[in-house]
């Protein structure tokens, strides 16, 4: 059986004229750990972007799960893939309000949270009583790790984590590498120009440009 999870197949990506993908090809498959490497603008971003349907490509094509990634499935793809982006501006409001109302959303419904909330909460060196506190006036790596508790507390298994850990101190960095790394079953796609992820032994895919070695 195989397991594959995502494939990007013959990829072409131009951007107002200027080519970002010539026949790009990468294969994740079930508990792949890989690391995107490249040049700031070389497209790293891009390609989560298209998993995700936010972006898309001008030839070639995505396969999750062996279908073609188009806007009849794009939903019910992302319901399975937790991604936590470079912007971390997710809403405004009392932190509690902004992880009920998530929660409300109908295919997240029905999950308790409140316990594994609390223990993800200590794990990161956040106090309880952040909760209680408007998103919009937590500092940096506060908002960034909220925004990873949210990501683990969906219950998810595929995780795109875009510069997540740009924020924080090094002995923080330490321990968002080391949780995303411990379970064998997650797949991580992970954008990063912090070395912490260098002391683990993760795949690197170089992402230059038009000119890419997976
Ligand atoms: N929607 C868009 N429209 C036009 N150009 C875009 C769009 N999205 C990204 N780009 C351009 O594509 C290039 C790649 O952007 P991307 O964010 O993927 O790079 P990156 O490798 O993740 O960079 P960084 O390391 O700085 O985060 C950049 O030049 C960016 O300006």
């Amino acid at each position: 059986m195989s397991s594959e999870l995502i494939r990007y197949k013959d990829i072409c990506v131009d951007f107002h004229g200027s080519c970002l993908f010539s026949n790009f090809n990468l294969t994740v498959n079930k508990g792949d750990k890989l690391i995107l490497k490249g040049r700031s603008g070389s497209g790293k971003s891009t390609l989560l972007k298209i998993l995700l349907g936010i972006l898309h490509v001008d030839d070639g094509e995505v396969f999750y799960r062996g279908r073609k990634i188009s806007p009849s499935n794009i939903w019910d793809i992302r319901k399975e893939i937790a991604y936590v982006s470079q912007d971390t501006d997710i809403g405004e409001g009392i932190v509690k309000d902004l992880i009920n109302e998530i929660f409300s959303f109908d295919h997240n419904q029905g999950r308790k949270y409140h316990r594994k909330r609390n223990s993800l909460l200590e794990y990161f060196g956040l106090d309880r009583s952040i909760v209680y506190k408007k998103f919009e006036d937590l500092s940096g790596g506060e908002k960034q790790r909220i925004c990873i508790i949210i990501s683990v507390l969906l219950g998810k298994e595929i995780f795109l984590l875009d510069e997540v850990t740009s924020a924080l101190d090094l002995e923080l960095k330490e321990k968002v590498v080391d949780f995303f790394l411990e379970n064998e079953n997650w797949t991580l796609l992970v954008v990063s120009h912090d070395n912490t992820w260098d002391r683990v032994a993760m795949d690197e895919v170089f992402v230059d440009g038009c000119e890419i070695n997976a």
